[in-house]
């Protein structure tokens, strides 16, 4: 599988959204960032943003739900088209009834840890995700500082998945750029969500190819 790039939209003009996504044709994913005004304290789109967003690209989405109540209302991103739903375990009532439903509608389970919650207790849960996300900022908002005390647990989380010998994706969040993405690479990481470093880019497809050349290269 490799090394994947998936610049979220966060910071994407939101006017211009279709326009938005077309600059970046080398991401192996979309982002898309879907908040409730709850669960974190920004608002941003429903399903029906992701299935306009997935009928302008043929890139695949990879749809973060910021959301209370994921186990209600995951299984309408994958109908809406998101190829990859991600739900935060913090919100989630049963992730591993949750996991499953949005794999049997057709999506690529994922969940995700904020930066205090840890993964030695889900590491059981690891077989039925497709990906796990730790997040390297508090969720809610796009170009925050990286958090260096997120690089031990995704150490930990690779050593989980190696010892369990899954094909789980890690997945890590928040601050990832050029300065950052070398450190989340050594520890493990092996996809990365990148919002303003992609956006605030003069060329932004150029990033998201030095953005994978440099986590290759810290990858060796
Ligand atoms: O989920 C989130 C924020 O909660 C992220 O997807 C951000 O949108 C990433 O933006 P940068 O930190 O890369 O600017």
């Amino acid at each position: 599988m490799g090394i994947q790039i998936t610049p979220s939209i966060l910071n994407a003009d939101f006017a211009s959204i279709g326009a938005e996504v077309a600059r970046i044709p080398s991401a192996d994913w979309v982002h898309v960032d879907v908040m409730d005004n709850h669960f974190v304290p920004n608002l941003t789109f429903g399903p029906t943003m992701v299935e306009a967003i997935a009928r302008s690209t043929g890139t695949p989405l990879d749809a973060h739900l910021m959301i209370n109540d994921p186990d209600r209302h995951a299984p309408a991103y994958v109908e809406a088209g998101a190829a990859s739903v991600t739900f935060h375990v913090e919100a989630a009532a049963a992730p591993v009834r949750l996991a499953r439903e949005i794999r049997s509608a057709g999506g690529r389970a994922s969940m995700a840890l904020k930066p205090a919650t840890p993964v030695e207790p889900y590491e059981d849960l690891l077989p039925e995700l497709d990906m796990l996300l730790l997040m390297t900022v508090e969720p809610g908002f796009g170009g925050q500082k990286f958090l260096d005390l997120v690089l031990p647990k995704i150490r930990r989380a690779r050593a989980l998945m190696d010892k369990h010998g899954v094909e789980t994706w890690l997945q890590v969040d928040g601050g990832v750029s050029l300065e950052t993405i070398e450190r989340c690479a050594e520890a493990g990481a092996d996809v990365f969500v990148a919002g303003s470093a992609v956006y605030s880019a003069e060329d932004p497809d150029a990033m998201v190819e030095k953005l994978r050349a440099s986590a290759a290269a810290a990858q060796g």
